[in-house]
C-alpha cells in the first residue's frame, strides 16, 4: 500500500514549458528517496505531492494525485516555514492550527520537543539556531500541524556526517506513514531507503536494489562505486 501515489502526473508552472512529463511512483512506508540530476523535478514532484504546486505557484497541473493521510513538505528554506520568535511559539501556534486548544497545544508542544530531543531549544530564539537545530524544529512543526506524510527537500544539505547519520535515525523513528525525500547526497540515505527513484527530465523511473548503487554512481556519484555493495534498504537503526 502507497502512502503518496502520483499517476501520469504533468505539470508547468506559469508560463513555462512541462516540468513534469507523465510522472508516475509509488512510495511505500518507510522513506522513499527520490534522486536525480539538478532541474530534473525532484522539488516540483514533492510542492504537487503536497497539494501545493498549483496553490503556490499557479500552473497547470494533470493526472492523479493521492497521499495517504495529510502530506506537509519542509522546504530547504526554514525560515520560510518557520514563522514564530521561538520553537516553543511555532509548535504551539501549529498545534492550535491543527484545532487543538491552547492548554493542549501548550503541554503538546513540550511532549513532541522531547520527542524528538529539542526540548532545550523550546525558548531559545529560532534566527540564532543552527541549520541543523532549525531543521528539527521544522519537522517538528510539520508533526505538529498534523503531518503523515513528511516530504523533505534536500534536507542532508549543510549537515555534517554526523548531523546526517542523527536526521536518518530521527527519520526512520517518526511516526508517520513515510518519508519521501529529495536529495543530491544519496549515499548517506541509500541504505535507509525503501524505495529509490531516478528523477530526471520530468520523469520518474523506479530503481531495484541491484541497480540503485550503480546508476546513481554513474548520473551523481561516482564515488559511491567505492563505498561499498551495500543494497538500499539493508542497513538497520
Ligand atoms: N517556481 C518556479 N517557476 C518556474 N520554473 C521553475 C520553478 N521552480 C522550478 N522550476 C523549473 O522546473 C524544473 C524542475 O525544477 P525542480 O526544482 O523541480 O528540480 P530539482 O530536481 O528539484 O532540482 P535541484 O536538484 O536543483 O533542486 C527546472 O527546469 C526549474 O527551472
Amino acid at each position: 500500500m502507497s502512502v503518496v501515489r502520483l499517476r501520469d502526473v504533468w505539470y508547468r508552472y506559469p508560463g513555462g514549458g512541462w516540468v513534469l512529463r507523465g510522472v508516475s511512483l509509488e512510495a511505500p512506508r518507510g522513506i522513499t528517496l527520490l534522486a536525480g540530476p539538478t532541474g530534473g523535478g525532484k522539488s516540483t514532484i514533492l510542492r504537487v505531492a503536497a497539494g501545493l504546486a498549483t496553490r503556490i505557484y499557479g500552473g497547470y497541473l494533470r493526472g492523479e494525485v493521492e497521499a495517504r493521510g495529510k502530506p506537509v513538505l519542509v522546504p530547504q528554506d526554514y525560515d520560510l516555514f518557520i514563522l514564530s520568535l521561538t520553537p516553543r511559539e511555532e509548535l504551539e501556534y501549529c498545534y492550535e492550527a491543527s484545532g487543538l486548544p491552547p492548554w493542549e497545544a501548550r503541554r503538546e508542544a513540550v511532549r513532541l520537543a522531547e520527542e524528538l530531543g529539542i526540548e532545550d531549544l523550546l525558548d531559545r530564539r529560532v534566527s540564532k539556531l543552527s541549520a541543523g537545530e532549525r531543521q528539527r524544529v521544522a519537522i517538528a512543526s510539520a508533526l505538529a500541524l498534523g503531518a503523515e506524510v513528511l516530504l523533505m527537500d534536500e534536507p542532508l544539505a549543510y549537515q555534517d556526517p554526523l548531523g546526517v547519520e542523527s536526521l536518518i535515525r530521527l527519520l526512520r523513528r517518526l511516526d508517520v506513514e513515510g518519508v519521501v525525500v529529495a536529495e543530491h547526497r544519496v549515499h548517506y540515505l541509500l541504505p535507509a531507503a525503501s524505495s529509490v527513484y531516478l528523477v530526471y527530465d520530468g520523469r520518474a523511473k523506479q530503481l531495484g536494489p541491484g541497480e540503485a548503487v550503480e546508476v546513481l554512481a554513474g548520473i551523481l556519484e561516482p564515488g559511491l562505486r567505492g563505498v561499498d555493495g551495500c543494497e538500499y534498504g539493508c542497513s538497520e537503526g
